[in-house]
């Protein structure tokens, strides 16, 4: 071969090199970089949404390596408590605060991992007259938490007495289970969480044709609470098809009421029949002073509960107030009616024909009269005051309260019935209150929002002084 020829060739092949060499390079820093983005994608599929695993992060695995092992102690003809025990679902529902409510995603994973189990068997994939209706979420219902009863259904429409609740009727997938046997190996198919939380959506019933069933509502429904004075009833399934009258308001109920059943009506109490052992379901902790269920809500008052010398705390829990105040979107302001509310019920409470009208002089433009404010010197009083007002409301006075001393030093709780009360903290306030007015301490233009100091209107923090715990710190933190 010629020796320039020989050069050709030599130039071309080292071109060739270079750019396989190249394109290798950019293959291996593709490489790495798509794998790094994939990692993060898959960590976000696992852990986003609720407590529950997505289904998309447990695909291939029927239940987390954690459940298994503990499910290893869970030999033979094992019974409901055993699991309870083994897996502490006493801990998980009762003992760690209010628990999330479940995602469209959940049911979807639990109706998911109950066709596993159950295979495509006739009679356990569907109901008997297919209300395995494909309907996502709720219609006229909403998920929420209820204080002391743990999560529940609240009304979002009006219903009249005798109307179809659509949610509690054709919307329910509802899965079934012949014999212990079959509910063992689906609690076992689940992660732990949802095995628990499953042992108590769970009910016993001697209808559907056959003396004995246990059946999971696999849906929003399994949220609806107890009551022995229901508003509404859940029929369950039966060999006739039951289902029509299911789901029905047995009284007038208003947006935003709970929608309560009662469980007794249908709960056969077949547990230990079907050789799972004595064991409640849904009914579970539904006694008085029972340890799953201390704050049980349906014959104790709110005093019951609560006591003599309740914190600020206490009763802010009880009434659900974080998600009122915080978690629900804007308030409404308040209108003159619900001032005229609160100031009736200050002087029914208070023993008073007529409120404090006294205006003090004072220097600066009186921009506002605020009207009456309440002064509570005894602590039961204010308690008291709160219970009685409707829920929300009180939510709203405990963070309108403030405490102070008058001119002898007494320490009392103060509230101001009126506009001024929703006056924001800021420490360049533009504006001071002076018993019942409000006087300007800066210019303000036009659109600017009036802004006081609350350092200066409530110069101690004194609610625990007078047995209402730290609150200011708590509700502020929250
Ligand atoms: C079918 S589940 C209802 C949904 C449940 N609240 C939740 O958060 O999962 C049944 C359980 O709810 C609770 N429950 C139902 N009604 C109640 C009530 N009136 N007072 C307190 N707890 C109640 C009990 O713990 C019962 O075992």
């Amino acid at each position: 071969m010629k020796c320039t020829t020989l050069l050709q060739r030599f130039e071309s092949v080292s071109l060739r090199c270079l750019a396989i060499g190249c394109a290798l390079l950019l293959c291996v820093i593709q490489f790495f970089y798509l794998s790094e983005h994939l990692n993060k994608c898959t960590q976000k599929s696992v852990t986003s949404g609720s407590h529950f695993p997505s289904l998309a992060g447990d695909r291939g695995r029927s239940r987390t390596s954690e459940s298994s092992a503990i499910a290893g102690n869970l030999k033979g003809q094992w019974h409901v408590q055993d699991l309870w025990e083994s897996y502490d679902c006493q801990k998980i529902l009762f003992d760690s605060g209010d628990l999330p409510i479940p995602l469209p995603s959940d049911w979807a994973y639990l109706r998911a991992a109950y066709y596993g189990v159950m295979g495509s068997s006739i009679g356990n994939e569907v109901m008997p007259n297919g209300h395995l209706a494909n309907i996502e979420g709720l219609t006229g219902l909403t998920a929420l938490q209820s204080p002391g009863r743990g999560r529940g259904l609240f009304a979002t429409v009006a219903y009249k007495k005798g109307d179809r609740i659509k949610s509690l009727s054709d919307e329910i997938y509802s899965g079934y289970f012949n014999t212990g046997q079959q509910y063992r190996d689906y609690l076992l198919a689940l992660p732990r969480n949802l095995a628990c939380e499953v042992t108590r959506w769970s009910y016993t019933l001697e209808e559907l044709g056959e003396p004995k069933y246990i059946m999971l509502d696999l849906g929003f429904q399994s949220l609806t609470n107890n009551s022995p004075s229901p508003n509404a009833e859940h029929i369950p399934p039966n060999a006739e098809g039951a289902w029509a009258e299911s789901g029905v308001a047995l009284k007038d109920i208003s947006p935003g009421d709970e929608i309560l059943v009662d469980y007794t009506k249908y709960e056969a109490h077949a547990w230990s029949s079907m050789g799972l052992g004595k064991w409640k379901g849904q009914t579970m902790g539904l006694e008085r002073g029972s340890p799953q269920n201390s704050n049980y809500s349906e014959d104790l008052s709110e005093e019951e509960i609560l006591g003599d010398e309740w914190l600020m705390n206490d009763l802010w829990e009880l009434r659900g107030c974080r998600n009122v105040i915080y978690e629900s979107g804007d308030l409404p302001i308040p209108s003159l009616s619900d001032w005229m509310f609160l100031r009736g019920a200050y002087a029914a409470n208070s023993g008073l024909s007529e409120l404090n009208e006294n205006f003090p002089d004072a220097e600066g433009t009186v921009i506002q009269y605020g009207g009456p404010y309440a002064q509570f010197y005894n602590p039961s009083r204010y308690r008291s005051f709160l219970l009685n007002l409707p829920s929300s409301l009180s939510c709203s006075v405990m963070i309108w309260a403030y405490t102070q001393r008058d001119e002898e030093g007494e320490v009392y709780v103060g509230l101001d019935m009126g506009s001024t009360t929703l006056l924001n903290n800021s420490d360049r306030a533009n504006v001071r209150e002076i018993k019942d007015i409000t006087v300007t301490i800066r210019d303000i233009k036009e659109g600017g929002e009036l802004v006081v100091s609350y350092r200066e209107s409530e110069k101690e923090r004194l609610w625990e002084s007078i047995g209402f715990g730290n609150w200011e710190q708590i509700f502020k933190t929250k």
